[in-house]
């Protein structure tokens, strides 16, 4: 099906490009973006990897074209990437391609910026990969099938974790045995950190404030979500730890959960610990307390009545003004909270559920500004608040972008 997408404007195309590929948990997002403008010259999603169908999205020049059909993995969904460039444009053999950016979620210590990848790089994120079992092992399929495809240009890794390299001692230590700790490298790395980065710039850009002056929480709510607490343009503390399994609750996953609920499961309940691993990550968060992990089918059950949907949400909006308040304690004074991804950037009920109740410490939402549907940043507290709450799309790939040309 090709139907008219939102219109592109791209100025001052440089003939140079970059292609992004941005593997998520369950899904592959690309974009190839001229090197000088920033714009997407295409860009593109395939949902689902894995599922019984797959949703297929491709956008160029203001034409989408939207497909559905089974995609069993990431590799096969990269096929299915070049095919679409290949079929409707624009080829790749005459974008100028001078790199490609790869979104690699865990980088460890090793990989505290972008990195230009050879086979060592690619044995690193390799071992890392048991640090973000849903994401690493498919941002090496998309690195291994992409250097195979398009070996005369550089390929760039841009970390997840590099924002939070920077993280004070005390948000990035765990009160583990420090001996243990520090043996086998278990400390808080974050993830997001492409997204929380970028987006607390743009959000210093649209109030047209220096990122240095602000104190803010970024609220990155997608299938895999977390929160930051960024003072001066630096985070000072991230909901994301070891992995990306802690903090919030997630699509599929149980965020923040008592450790001992491990040791339960496997002496009394005899789960294996892949088992524990797999039900944690995978067949827990809404998706394990409601049956379904996309939040516009959680809303359709709780409105149709079904309670343990209802739960489901009541258990990820707590969850979420838990970490407001705990990020607000720990910048003592809070100038911006800004939703972004997929459903913060989307879901109105989320947005004012999550903030609700804390008008007395000047966090409000405003009805009518929360329920306009757009996709420009945009103010959703009222005039006069004391905290601005915002909505800012991210935009990981347009910040890969960058650190892939920084890189070279
Ligand atoms: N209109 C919408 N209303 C509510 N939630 C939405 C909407 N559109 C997308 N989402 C949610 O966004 C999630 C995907 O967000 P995204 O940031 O793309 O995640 P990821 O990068 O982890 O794949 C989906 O699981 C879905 O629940
Ligand atoms: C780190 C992470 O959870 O990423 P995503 O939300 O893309 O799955
Ligand atoms: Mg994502």
């Amino acid at each position: 099906m090709t139907t008219p997408a939102t219109p592109v404007v791209h100025e001052g195309r440089s003939g140079r490009s970059v292609l992004v590929l941005n593997s998520g948990s369950s899904s592959l997002k690309y974009q190839l973006v001229d090197a000088g403008s920033g714009d997407a010259l295409a860009s593109g999603i395939i949902e689902s990897v894995g599922e019984a169908s797959s949703g297929v999205r491709h956008d160029v020049d203001g034409v989408r074209t939207e497909r559905s059909l089974a995609v069993a993995d990431h590799a096969a969904a990269l096929q299915v990437v070049l095919g679409l460039f290949d079929g409707v444009g624009p080829p790749l053999a005459d974008a100028g391609i001078v790199a490609v950016g790869h979104r690699v979620v865990h980088g460890g210590t090793r990989f505290l910026q972008a990195v230009v990848i050879d086979d060592a790089v690619e044995a690193d994120i390799e071992a890392l990969s048991p640090l973000a079992p849903l994401h690493n092992p498919a941002n090496l399929t998309g690195i291994r099938v992409a250097r195979r495809l398009l070996p005369d240009v550089p390929h760039v890794a841009v970390c997840d974790t590099a924002f939070f390299a920077t993280l004070p001692e005390a948000a990035a230590t765990y009160a583990l045995n420090a001996e243990v700790a520090r043996a086998h490298q278990v400390r808080r790395y974050g993830a997001h950190g492409t997204s929380h980065r970028y987006v607390s710039r743009e959000v210093a850009s649209f109030l047209g404030r220096d990122v240095a002056e602000l104190n803010q929480i970024v609220l990155h709510l997608g299938n895999g979500a977390s929160a930051s607490a960024v003072r001066g343009g630096e985070a000072i503390d991230t909901s994301m730890g070891l992995t990306p399994l802690e903090g919030l609750v997630m699509g599929t996953r149980t965020g923040d959960i008592d450790p001992a609920a491990v040791f339960h499961l496997h002496r009394n309940a005899g789960l294996s610990i892949d088992e524990i691993d797999d039900l944690f990550n995978r067949r827990s968060g809404v998706k394990g307390l409601s049956g379904v992990a996309d939040m516009r089918e959680l809303h359709a059950l709780v409105a149709s009545g079904d309670e343990g949907a209802r739960l489901a949400l009541d258990v990820y909006l707590l969850r979420l003004r838990k970490y407001v308040g705990a990020y607000h304690a720990e910048l003592g004074r809070l100038d911006v909270i800004t939703f972004t991804a997929g459903i913060g950037e989307n879901d109105d009920t989320v947005r004012a559920g999550a903030l609700a109740g804390l008008a007395g410490w000047g966090i409000e939402v405003d009805p009518e500004r929360n329920a306009v549907r757009s996709s420009q940043p945009r103010v959703i507290s009222p005039d006069g608040a004391r905290v601005t709450v915002l909505v800012v799309p991210t935009n990981e790939e347009l910040e890969i972008t960058r650190q892939t040309l920084a890189a070279l």
